[in-house]
């Protein structure tokens, strides 16, 4: 076991931790929920428990079982509502639905106002049976097959954001067909890094996504649009990627997207730069997932961008456009943690005689494979009571690494991170900010079965989503 030095703590004390910070030093810092990290209304309560909601998460894990999404559902509003004041108008705010979807979330999207930015027939799906105003949908996509243009069209949806040739020529049939005049946005790559995971970036020119503005495909593709008369092109898209804290990167993408809308007016005439209402800076809001995360908050974002594109279009004599964004992880991300039981507890020597403690839990990779993909870093605490027990013991903070049960060893929950030494199987840790990109993107490996989705609020849960069987799993088979 690796306990903390008495004397001062230093880096060098703890080579390989690079994530975890110091040890924590006191039981009350151990099972410290930082506001900016954890639920708006997540709290530990005098008897050691945390509560989302007012909800005790040992009745959660009792009643629905583990590993659990736990959504603190007024967090989730409360984010919603600070977009729609920042964004000035809720409709101009498109919930990225691949951060997190299932039909009541939908409800509460259509319920504020908000619009929805979709990109398969599964997410469109899942809106349509919650009944999303369709008018306020957003239909993305750098591969949309024929069947998802269809479905688009079919459900009216109010714009369809175009994203290659081969689709310009595809969506333009598939309207033309239905009789109907589709509104469009042209998604342009406008050549901005990023400052994020490679992975996770998308304005680049060597990546998959968009019209390129360097190369004059993205001028090109305004010319096809034009040129179709079942497509209405209405505005121009940008997205630079995702987990973003700094503005300079969207500033950037607005001032090219300014630029190419001047250029356009010279060769279109002012006529089209009245038509080009909307510029969509996609979405890329970064959040704290770590007390050193510091993400600045939506209202000062969104600010500094609107001024900013205020100011370019008034220098280039340019009516100023609306600005939509498309914030997923901003909404989903911070008010949702997951819940595991913990199970085997096994100590490892490392190279300098150190020591790292393996919490299991029984999830992991399936339903959070962010760790893996990007080394996404996570807090961890124990939930269902203190590290003391409400004992004024010492409890010694022991370097720990969450892992799931995959037969693999990437797969890891929560890379570094100090737990209480009183940790042992049956006690139930959660970690935070797992609303965004983890149910999503979760899976089968395994042949574990999806978590359920619990939401809470004033003292209530009630299931959004139940967990998978193993009859759903069976029920694929066919011979
Ligand atoms: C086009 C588009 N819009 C919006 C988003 C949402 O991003 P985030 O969840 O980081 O706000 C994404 C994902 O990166 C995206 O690709
Ligand atoms: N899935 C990624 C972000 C990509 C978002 C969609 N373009 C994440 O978990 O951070």
């Amino acid at each position: 076991m690796c306990a903390h030095p008495a004397g001062p703590r230093h880096a060098e004390h703890y080579p390989h931790v690079d994530t975890a910070g110091y040890p924590p030093s006191t039981s009350a810092e151990l099972d410290r929920l930082y506001p900016k990290v954890w639920p708006r209304n997540s709290f530990r309560a005098p008897d050691g428990v945390v509560r989302i909601a007012g909800v005790d998460v040992r009745e959660l894990a009792e009643q629905y079982g583990t590993p659990l999404f736990v959504i603190d559902e007024a967090d989730f509003k409360s984010r919603c509502a600070e977009y729609a004041e920042a964004f000035d108008d809720p409709s101009l705010v498109h919930y990225a639905s691949k951060a997190f979807l299932c039909t009541e979330v939908a409800r509460w999207i259509a319920a504020q106002g908000l619009s929805l930015d979709v990109c398969s027939g599964g997410e469109l799906a899942i809106a349509q049976r919650a009944g999303f105003p369709a008018e306020r949908i957003t239909f993305h996509g750098n591969n949309k097959s024929i069947a998802e243009l269809e479905a688009a069209v079919d459900a009216r949806v109010g714009t369809v954001v175009v994203d290659s040739y081969h689709e310009i020529a595809r969506l333009a049939e598939v309207a033309a067909a239905r009789d109907v005049v589709q509104a469009v946005l042209v998604r342009v790559t406008v050549g901005v890094e990023a400052h994020t995971h490679e992975f996770i970036a998308t304005a680049h020119e060597d990546q998959k996504f968009g019209f390129s503005l360097a190369a004059g495909d993205a001028a090109e593709a305004v010319r096809r649009v034009l040129n179709a008369s079942s497509l209405k092109l209405i505005g121009l898209h940008s997205h630079i990627g995702s987990q973003i804290f700094d503005p300079d990167g969207f500033e950037v993408a607005a001032r090219r997207v300014i630029g190419l809308i001047a250029e356009l007016g010279k060769e279109h005439g002012p006529e089209l730069v009245e038509q080009l209402s909307i510029v969509d800076l996609g979405g890329g809001f970064g959040i704290a997932y770590t007390e050193r995360d510091n993400p600045p908050p939506p209202a000062q974002m969104v600010t500094q961008i609107r001024e900013m594109v205020r100011r370019e279009c008034s220098f280039a004599g340019l009516p100023v456009p609306k600005i939509a964004g498309e914030p997923g992880r901003a909404i989903a991300g911070p008010g949702t943690v997951t819940l595991y039981e913990v199970g085997t507890i096994k100590d490892v020597t490392l190279g300098d005689n150190q020591q790292r403690r393996y919490v299991s839990v029984d999830g992991g990779m399936s339903d959070n494979i962010r760790t893996a993909l990007y080394d996404a870093a996570y807090d961890v605490r124990l939930v269902s009571r203190a590290s003391d027990d409400g004992q004024p013991a010492e409890v010694t903070a022991v370097r720990s690494r969450v892992v799931g049960k995959h037969c693999e060893s990437g797969d890891i929950v929560v890379r570094d991170c100090w737990l209480p030494d009183t940790l042992v199987a049956g006690d139930l840790v959660a970690v935070a900010a797992t609303g965004a990109y983890c149910y999503s993107m979760a899976n089968n490996y395994n042949r574990l079965p999806r978590p359920a989705v619990v939401a809470v609020r004033n003292g209530n849960s009630r299931l959004l989503l139940r967990r998978e069987t193993t009859e759903d799993m069976l029920g694929l088979e066919v011979s």
